[in-house]
């Protein structure tokens, strides 16, 4: 039968929801029912199976949001031949749904990453340490993501440009990107494209605990958002079309995907970029593995890539462009010696903290009842409504600042999940989480008999970094992540975090959720059983307990200039000593963005197109890239944003 059901559902509990995840898979392949039929490109990958020599213009390595907006824009230019490689497949239907969102958590479309044990980090979950999503699927981490889209402030913009782009150019090309179909402009910080390809809109979904939680926020002071302001509560742009998840490549491939000269092999690992060394160090192709077959494909221009920050670091080390030494330990052959490979791995870290709740105006157990989740099943089939067309309180998050200077940029932000009583959605995601048994047990013990808030505290400008190295030189190994939490000198990590942990709490003592009961939970965490709740000890401990990093990752492949000895790519994101091999994705970011890293790779991908363009098109005149490698000058054009705009 066409389209046997494979995905590994094994992270969603409950016959029913099993059933949901087969039921909308079959609708799609067999009776293309639901989601989109033939949104993406052809698959070429049996086809260049069956060459004996493969060339391309240019090769992209990875297929996710950085990828996907540089493959739309090297295609335009029709003489080109343009090669997108992914390693894994098409996005599954299922992807599609909103409400969803948490099921991909060490599926099929996960590399299933792990970090190295750190004892400031994730201590209660199974084996001490964390694990790190990366997609691993067409449009990449955005096809498994949250789908917030929050680009950053307009004051940090500088840190997202590279000297050959103005923060003004980096906002022209974030509003060139987005098309947002929404009305309501005065809920966000400043003026978002409306006629680009990323497809944004907010979800129309409202909730007594979300307006208790609104509530809560305004009477500490955080009101919404206002624009152009960055401190307070926001309902997130989501990608989003008519109900459906708008990822990546179906915003940058599948408006061009009958381009002749655009080529799209998926299920395709690239285990190693090939340079001509000696002869000139200019970029020759990739090694690519296609159902087990091993095979060259040649670069006539330039490799890019676009794989994301932990697997670039990798693939650069398995390909001996790294620190020599560590590379000789490995028995690499040093192709260049770039010492700042992997080192620079910058996360925002994320710390749960659970405060129950009594019953605040919704039916309890409604989804441990069958029929309420057969209902929404019903609903999102028949017109995309109901619970399962959009992302909960998820969408909810609160920006605030802990500074002690007074400095209005938020430094913390807060997002929620809520789980009403004995909710089936906890233990989905408790497993996913894999937490320590008993904590398990007493959340879901508690559950129950009351609903929970799940504050999520993102500590937005961590100053520790981390590392990625190698385990083995296998392409598909779990790479070495190191990942230094909270080690800076200063301590500025943890006593951020400590900050945010006593915002929580004080949450709970204003008079709006106590008169819910709010109260934060002890849950139970074995190495702290030690200490008494809440004392300072006990913070302590449940900080480097609970830590984890939020997913979003930046910095493993930094750009920086010639004499600067951490840096790997140079400004126009060439990689140090290897001609016409380039990163195009936040691996090259300094310092990881405040917002979210979708915008932001999706931008460098999109610069990386101007660049090429600028390079191997006679006569190209980027309308954001000056070759004279000084900043466009700021009067002309749409004149940069400030915060106090
Ligand atoms: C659970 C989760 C929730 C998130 N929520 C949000 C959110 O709400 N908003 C947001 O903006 N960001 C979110 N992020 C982060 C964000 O999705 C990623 O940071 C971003 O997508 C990274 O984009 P990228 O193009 O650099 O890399 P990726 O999206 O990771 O894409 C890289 C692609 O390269 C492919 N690849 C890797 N190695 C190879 C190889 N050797 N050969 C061939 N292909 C390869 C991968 O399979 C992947 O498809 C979330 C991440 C996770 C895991």
């Amino acid at each position: 039968m066409e389209g046997v059901i494979t995905y590994d559902i094994s992270p969603i509990k409950g016959p029913l929801v099993n059933a949901f995840l087969i039921l909308i898979n079959t609708l799609f392949f067999n009776l293309k029912l639901v989601g989109p039929y033939d949104a993406y490109p052809r698959d070429y990958s049996q086809a260049l199976l069956n060459e004996d020599e493969v060339m391309f213009d240019f090769i992209i390595v990875g297929g996710g949001a950085a990828g996907c907006a540089l493959a739309n824009r090297l295609s335009e230019e029709s003489t080109w031949s343009v090669l997108l490689i992914e390693a894994g497949d098409y996005p599954p239907p299922s992807s599609d749904v909103p409400g969803l969102y948490f099921t991909f958590f060490n599926s099929n479309e996960d590399w299933k990453y792990y970090m190295e044990n750190d004892p400031k980090a994730c201590q209660v979950r199974s084996g001490n340490r964390c694990v790190l999503s990366r997609g691993k699927v067409l449009g990449g981490t955005s096809t498994i993501s949250n789908m917030r889209y929050w680009r950053d402030i307009a004051s940090n913009f500088d840190r997202l440009a590279t000297p050959l782009f103005a923060s003004k150019v980096v906002f022209d090309i974030f509003r060139e990107m987005e098309g947002y179909e929404g009305t309501d402009q005065e809920q966000f910080q400043y003026t978002y494209g409306t006629e680009g390809p990323i497809y944004l809109n907010v979800f129309n979904y409202t909730s007594p605990v979300k307006d208790l939680l609104q509530d809560t926020y305004k009477a500490i002071g955080y009101n919404k958002i206002p624009k152009r302001k960055f401190l307070g509560y926001a309902n997130h742009l989501t990608y989003i079309k008519n109900g459906e998840r708008f990822n990546m490549a179906k915003a940058f491939l599948t408006p061009v995907k009958e381009r002749k000269n655009l080529f799209l092999t998926k299920n395709t690992e690239v285990d190693g970029v090939v340079v001509n060394v000696p002869l000139d160090n200019k970029v020759g192709g990739v090694n690519v593995s296609i159902d087990g077959v091993k095979f060259f494909i040649r670069a006539r221009k330039e490799v890019v890539l676009t794989s994301g920050a932990i697997n670039n670091a990798k693939l650069l080390l398995i390909s001996g462009i790294g620190p020599k030494a560590y590379l000789q330990s490995k028995n690499i052959p040093v192709v260049a010696d770039v010492p700042g490979v992997g080192k620079n791995l910058h996360l925002h870290l994320y710390l749960p903290i659970f405060v129950s709740i009594g019953p605040c105006g919704e039916q309890p157990a409604a989804h441990s009842k069958e029929i309420d989740l057969i209902r929404d099943i019903f609903n999102y089939l028949i017109d995309r409504s109901g619970g399962l067309s959009h992302t909960g309180i998820n969408q909810l998050a609160t920006y605030i600042s802990v500074r002690k200077d007074g400095t209005t940029t938020p430094n913390l932000g807060v997002y929620h999940e809520y789980f009403k009583i004995g909710d089936r959605a906890l233990m989905a995601a408790l497993d996913a989480v894999d937490y320590h048994p008993t904590v398990k047990k007493t959340l879901l013990e508690t559950n129950q008999k009351k609903s929970i808030v799940l504050f999520m505290v993102s500590l937005l400008e961590s100053a520790s970094r981390g590392e990625v190295s190698l385990n083995d030189t296998h392409h598909l190994s779990n790479p070495k992540i190191t990942p230094n939490f909270m080690t800076d000198d200063e301590q500025w990590d943890y006593a951020t975090l400590l900050s945010g942990f006593n915002f929580v709490y004080n949450l709970t003592q204003v008079e709006t959720l106590r008169e819910y009961d709010a109260e934060l939970l002890d849950i139970n965490i074995p190495n702290c059983r030690n200490f008494k709740f809440c004392t300072m000890a006990y913070v302590k401990c449940y900080i480097h307990n609970m830590v984890y990093p939020n997913p979003d990752t930046a910095g493993t492949a930094k750009m920086g200039e010639e004499c600067d000895p951490t840096a790997v790519v140079r400004k126009d994101l060439e990689v140090k000593g290897v001609r016409c091999l380039r990163v195009a994705d936040s691996s090259v970011l300094g310092d990881i963005p405040t917002g979210n890293t979708v915008p932001a790779d999706a931008m460098i991908g999109f610069s990386m197109g101007e660049i090429l363009k600028s390079k191997w098109l006679k006569d190209y005149q980027s309308p954001y890239y000056n070759t004279e490698e000084t900043p466009l000058d700021p009067a002309s054009g749409i004149s940069r944003m400030k915060d106090s705009d």
